[in-house]
């Protein structure tokens, strides 16, 4: 076994359900690090594994489960209530991608500000703009402001932008369903390539066939539990029989 690139270890992530909750007299006695806060609870509890470099680990569970709590807790978007995430290479997050563009700047002025947020110099946008372009095939509307591209081209720029980055860990959600076909294929194979080259991947979805085709791990959850953490096979057949009754 190489070494450890993420190492979770006995992580909870709480959420309010409800701002205006009223803490209950029971908590009042309970030890102030396990007190369960008015209208909170818990979207992870008691969750740890470990990533070795390399690894295509598929995430998988019903709706609200906590599966896209786990990939933002890899990108160091949350910070855990309890326990402790250890990421020790840099990450290239393939989730809410749309979410750093700027409505009113054009698409080239917000590739080379998502770009630079993400460490790559000017000179580095400037060598690779045309590629990133030419993926997204978006070309005509370089001086359109982003606000005015449909939600798929939205999806397009953005994940041509963060797919250049280096970044050794990768982490893909369902986003990537917005693109046609045509470009959900694309981006597939350009996830295909990234893994031949070594990095290590965390794909979210609900669809077994692409799960089987990156993931040889599943991580399994229900109710923000880790239930499950092996081959992708079995996971699947877990998650087909929760889903079945
Ligand atoms: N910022 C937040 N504030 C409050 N609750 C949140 C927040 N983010 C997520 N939650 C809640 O945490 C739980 C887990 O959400 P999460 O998005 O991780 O689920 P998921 O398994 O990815 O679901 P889906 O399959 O629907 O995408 C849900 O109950 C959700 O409502």
């Amino acid at each position: 076994m190489g070494e450890s690139v993420i190492e979770v270890d006995g992580v909870g992530i709480r959420f309010k359900r409800n701002r205006r909750a009223r803490r209950s007299f029971k908590d009042l006695f309970a030890g102030a690090r396990r007190r369960s806060r008015p209208g909170e609870f818990w979207a992870l509890r008691d969750v740890s594994f470990r990533v070795q470099a390399g690894e295509a680990i598929g995430v998988i569970g019903r709706n609200g489960q906590g599966k896209s709590t786990l990939l933002k807790l890899v990108a160091e978007v949350v910070l855990p209530d309890e326990g402790r995430v250890g990421v020790h290479r840099g990450v290239a997050p393939l989730i809410e991608i749309t979410g750093g563009f700027v409505d009113d700047l054009s698409v080239r002025e917000n590739v080379y500000l998502t770009a630079g947020l993400h460490g790559m110099t000017k000179r580095e946008v400037d060598a690779r703009f045309g590629d990133i372009i030419d993926f997204a095939e978006i070309g005509d509307f370089l001086d359109t402001p982003y606000k005015h591209l449909s939600s798929g081209m939205r999806v397009r720029i953005a994940f041509s932008v963060i797919a250049q980055l280096e970044e050794p860990i990768i982490l893909v959600d369902e986003v990537l369903a917005v693109g046609d076909k045509g470009f959900r294929e694309k981006c597939y194979a350009r996830i295909e390539e990234l893994l031949a080259g070594g990095r290590t991947l965390f794909f979210v979805s609900h669809n077994e066939r692409d799960l089987r085709r990156f993931c040889s791990r599943g991580l399994y959850l229900e109710g923000g539990r880790l239930v499950f953490d092996g081959p992708i096979d079995e996971a699947l057949e877990l998650y087909s029989s929760a889903t079945a009754g």
